[in-house]
């Protein structure tokens, strides 16, 4: 199964988070997180810092692994990923040609323009919650149709097959 990173640059005092609008790829259009494929060689925590560098040219300090997920579309499981948070980064975020950044307050997170799944998991990430689950989408990947997800999980890594 395809490996792949999420990170979640926060601001915990003003309570923002860093969302990305992604020019190209998978989910183009869509408000993200910054990350991508893990490749060849690479931990998910090398491959969150080289993505977030890449997309938004800050490098995220110490980011923390607080939950991970699987995408299964149709039958296929698709993709599995490691999701990160970072409070502390080096450097400005700034658009790239994959992405345009901006902060945006917990409260007015709009899950209307992100992938379906989001708004079942990154409440969580934003309450300092640790999760685990599964979302499962029709063949193409447009609907989500059914999702589990678990909080207060010690042990990540778990759903990994
Ligand atoms: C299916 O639902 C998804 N939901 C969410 N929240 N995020 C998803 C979903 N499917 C994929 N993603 C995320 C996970 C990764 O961060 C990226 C993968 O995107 P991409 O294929 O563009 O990866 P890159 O390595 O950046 O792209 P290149 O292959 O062009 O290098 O999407």
């Amino acid at each position: 199964m395809q490996h792949a990173t999420l990170c979640y640059l926060l601001r915990p005092d003003a309570e923002q988070v860093l969302l990305i609008r992604k020019k190209r790829g998978l989910g183009e259009g869509k408000l993200v997180g910054p990350g991508g494929k893990v490749e060849d060689g690479e931990t998910p925590g090398e491959c969150v810092v080289r993505e977030v560098e890449e997309e938004i040219g800050v490098t995220p300090r110490d980011p923390e692994k607080v939950g991970e997920f699987r995408f299964v579309f149709g039958e296929d499981p698709r993709m599995f990923v490691h999701v990160f948070r970072a409070e502390d980064f080096a450097g400005t975020p700034e658009a790239s040609p994959e992405a345009d950044p901006e902060w945006y307050d917990y409260d007015a997170v709009p899950y209307d323009e992100m992938w379906e799944d989001d708004r079942y998991w990154l409440p969580h990430l934003l309450d300092g919650e640790r999760f685990a689950g599964e979302f499962v989408f029709d063949a193409e990947g447009d609907e989500l149709r059914e999702w589990d997800v678990e909080t207060g999980v010690r042990e990540l890594d778990a759903l990994r097959r």
